[in-house]
């Protein structure tokens, strides 16, 4: 059981920087989208679990009267959610969250039993507070800036293949790394891509939580966003560590995974020569 102390610690009542994880209001393709549009957050409630607060202004769309400084409220009568303390609409990044996933960590401690006071533990729940918003940076990135405008004309119609790109993710079920490797080929129709921005494009979505399959096809349409090619593929060999150290514990097993759009789609010569270059070592 968490122990009083860490469970008091975790009562955290709204007064803080908050977001749901997701800074930019727009849907990040992989079923998040944020509850923070123009920085209108959420608020943690006393089990430390962010929920959205309702809109008190007289036309937010639920119209749901609560715990509101009135005096606040201009500029935001069309809000659905937002937080008092907040509506100076100073955007909140994911560092700010840094409290808040400590003070959750101190309670999983707890949970387990541990004594978050020992000296070995007491800079735990920091240390992996921040190495969970590493290992979640993706949410933090664009494909615009991860391009940084690396998008060159060429008249080149041959099969462009980086593989190998190594992959480091979180499995959204359980919570732990799955970790591989992904290739990536496209066919230019007029514009290439710096080598670099597809092992970039493969950090932006690998670096959150996730599920292969949804990680292959995000990579290959980002892939076409960038450079609108004929045809773009995606092959991912995984290693999941829930299925290894944990549940059925099939410490050999491997999970690939593949998108095959455009011509890579409609042509097997293609997809072919695709694997072919893959599987070359
Ligand atoms: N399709 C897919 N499944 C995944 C991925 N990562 C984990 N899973 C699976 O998610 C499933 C969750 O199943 P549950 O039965 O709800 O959870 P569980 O009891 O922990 O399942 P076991 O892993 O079988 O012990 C498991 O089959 C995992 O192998 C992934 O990237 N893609």
């Amino acid at each position: 059981m968490p122990n009083a102390s860490a469970m008091q610690e975790l009562h955290l009542n709204g007064s803080g920087p908050t977001t749901n994880g997701v800074s930019n209001g727009v849907s990040n393709g992989n079923g998040y989208s944020s509850n923070g549009v123009n920085g209108h957050t959420n608020h943690m409630n006393g089990n430390g679990t962010l929920v959205p607060m309702k809109c008190t202004c007289k036309n937010g769309t639920n119209g749901t009267v609560a715990n509101s400084d009135s005096n606040n409220n201009k500029g935001h009568e069309k809000c659905t959610f937002h937080h008092d303390l907040e509506l100076d609409h100073k955007p909140s990044t994911r560092e700010d969250l840094l409290p808040y996933m400590s003070k959750s960590y101190r309670m999983l401690l707890s949970s387990l039993g541990e004594d978050p006071e020992r000296q070995g533990l007491l800079k735990t729940p920091e240390r992996a507070a921040k190495a969970m918003l590493f290992f979640t940076k993706g949410y933090d990135q664009s494909l615009e800036e991860a391009l940084n405008g690396a998008v060159f004309d060429e008249d080149h119609d041959e099969m462009v293949v980086v593989k190998d790109i190594e992959m480091f993710s979180m499995c959204e079920h359980h919570l732990v790394p799955f970790y591989g490797k992904v290739s990536i080929g496209y066919l230019p129709c007029k514009k290439i891509l710096g080598l670099s921005k597809l092992a970039r494009i493969v950090e932006i979505f690998s670096r959150r939580l996730q599920v292969q399959e949804r990680l292959t096809k995000q990579i290959a349409v980002a892939v076409t966003q960038a450079v609108q090619p004929a045809g773009v593929a995606v092959i991912i060999e995984g290693v999941h560590m829930c299925m290894v150290m944990r549940g059925v514990q099939k410490i050999n097993s491997k999970t690939v995974t593949s998108t095959m759009l455009g011509v890579f789609r409609d042509d097997p010569k293609t997809r072919e020569e695709f694997l072919t270059l893959c599987n070359n070592k």
